[in-house]
């Protein structure tokens, strides 16, 4: 017999060797008890919660170890029952005993996810009876990080479900907080796009990134690369803006000695480069129409030949394609081939514009300055996020990225202010940021506005008139009036 409630000595916790007719385990044939092992024993109130359960509970224990991932038993009250060695290893111990729920260690939320206005893929595993598969930002051993989270329903003797086992996947590819890769994000829409790259990476399929111009979309598909089993192998970017025919085959393609003049020596292509790994088409709604039959070509036979050779050669790469263009639309106008189109968007992901995710501008912020050579060790001030957060920002990070890097040289002292931003960012809307709660006079909010404005054009007083739409002397008599002039 090896359950341990036979040994009474043991001075810790309230395990069942200090109370061994109570131990759930007595008549099991356990051997390491792995409550023991864990420091958690199954205690009367815990058999008292999951009641008859408690029996199996080994079992479960046994079975959560067949996944190589952290894993967990969880049960319809959202207490964690068992965890396996991965999660153990991952995250720590949880004390079990104390009946900790899922959202209390990974959220540290009070209340169950779908309470907390996110996803729980526990309530949807109840509800459908069916696995489920949500992308979660969750605290972790190093901080804030992307999770992926598959739950499935284990049923009881009835057929009713009973249980879940939930299989934890940290995400490397990107980052939740500032420190971490160079992806960062953690809003409702950047998690939606993280979402979509999960799915797609470990597959073979095309991947079309849409967004605007300085979404991340090469960031994004360096990370379908690196979540890919191609993950070794290279990622080869190709911009397709302003090829021109005999450029995108040799560059594409390679070519042979000799085969034009210049070639003094044969070239691998892009193609070759890229094989095993991936091949990202930048901006693939710039290939001339002329083109875009040689690349449809490429991806159907998946053979090409070097510029100067007869020998056909095997390419294989995945591709992963972007565009800021509609591509649906050029199809329409003729302008992209729809066979091209149909075999570039087997899967499409939208990335979002940076408006459309500005609950990621503060930890972005923070990001981008630590990579800065001069962002380093400085900060935006409360009134210079707000400013931007009030921007539209039609360049999108990569114009966030530009605002921080002046705005680093301006300033002197580590926070960065709002005059260090540039007055088309912060002007207009920006400068109507107002002190907080607080409900100013008209007279009043004419004079912060005013004295931040000149403090923005730096004492400019005709840019900052022409700003404003009034004469010089109107402002002069305004500056006055406040104690500003
Ligand atoms: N989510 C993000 N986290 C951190 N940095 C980002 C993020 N998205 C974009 N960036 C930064 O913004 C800049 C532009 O990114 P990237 O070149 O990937 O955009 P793009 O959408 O490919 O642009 P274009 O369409 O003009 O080629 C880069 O400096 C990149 O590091």
């Amino acid at each position: 017999m090896g359950y341990h409630g036979a040994m009474s000595d043991d001075p810790r916790g309230p395990c069942a060797r200090n109370a061994p007719d109570q131990c759930i385990l007595r008549d099991a044939e356990v051997d390491p008890c792995p409550y023991y092992a864990q420091g958690d024993c199954v205690l009367p109130e815990q058999v008292a919660r999951v009641g008859a359960t408690a029996r199996w509970l080994p079992d479960a224990q046994a079975m959560l170890e067949a996944f190589e991932e952290p894993a967990i038993l969880i049960g319809l009250d959202y207490v964690i029952l068992a965890a396996n060695r991965a999660y153990r290893r991952l995250y720590g111990d949880i004390p079990l005993r104390e009946g900790v729920r899922c959202f209390e260690v990974s959220h540290h939320y009070q209340v169950p996810c779908d309470q907390a206005g996110e996803a729980c893929p526990l309530r949807a595993s109840l509800n459908t009876r069916r696995r489920q598969r949500v992308l979660h930002v969750h605290h972790g051993p190093h901080g804030q990080e992307h999770v992926d989270v598959e739950t499935w329903p284990v049923p009881g003797a009835e057929g009713d479900t009973r249980f879940f086992i939930e299989v934890l996947r940290p995400l490397p590819v990107a980052s939740a907080q500032a420190n971490g890769s160079e992806l960062t994000g953690r809003s409702r829409a950047f998690n939606r796009m993280l979402g979509l790259v999960t799915r797609a990476a470990p597959s073979d399929v095309s991947v079309l990134l849409q967004g605007e111009t300085g979404t991340g979309k090469e960031l994004i598909a360096r990370a379908v690369h690196n979540a890919s089993l191609r993950h070794e192998a290279p990622f080869v970017p190709v911009d397709c803006s302003g090829l021109t025919e005999t450029l995108f085959e040799s560059e594409l393609f390679g070519h042979e000695k000799g085969s034009f003049t210049g070639a003094v020596s044969s070239r691998i292509g892009l193609v070759e480069a890229a094989a095993g790994g991936t091949l990202f088409l930048d901006e693939v709604g710039d290939i001339p129409l002329s083109l875009q039959v040689k690349l449809l070509r490429l991806l159907e036979t998946r053979s090409f030949r070097r510029v100067g050779s007869v020998e056909p050669r095997r390419a294989d790469f995945r591709l992963v394609a972007a565009t800021h263009r509609d591509l649906r639309r050029m199809v329409e106008q003729g302008q992209f081939r729809e066979d091209l189109y149909y075999r570039i968007s087997t899967f499409p992901i939208n990335v979002p514009p940076l408006r459309d995710r500005l609950d990621d501008l503060q930890i972005l912020c923070e990001a981008i300055l630590r990579r800065l050579e001069y962002g380093q060790g400085r900060q935006l001030s409360e009134e210079a996020l707000a400013g931007l957060q009030a921007y539209d920002f039609p360049g999108n990070v990569r114009e966030l990225r530009n605002v921080l890097e002046r705005a680093s040289l301006l300033a002197d002292g580590p926070e960065i202010l709002v005059e260090h931003l540039p007055p088309e960012v912060v002007g207009q809307k920006g400068l109507a940021v107002l002190p907080e709660d607080e409900l100013l006079t008209l007279e009043e909010a004419e004079a912060h506005y005013l004295g931040r404005a000149l403090a923005l054009h730096q004492g400019d007083r005709a840019s900052l008139a022409q700003m404003l739409g009034v004469s010089e002397r109107t402002l002069y008599r305004k500056l006055r009036r406040h104690g500003l002039g």
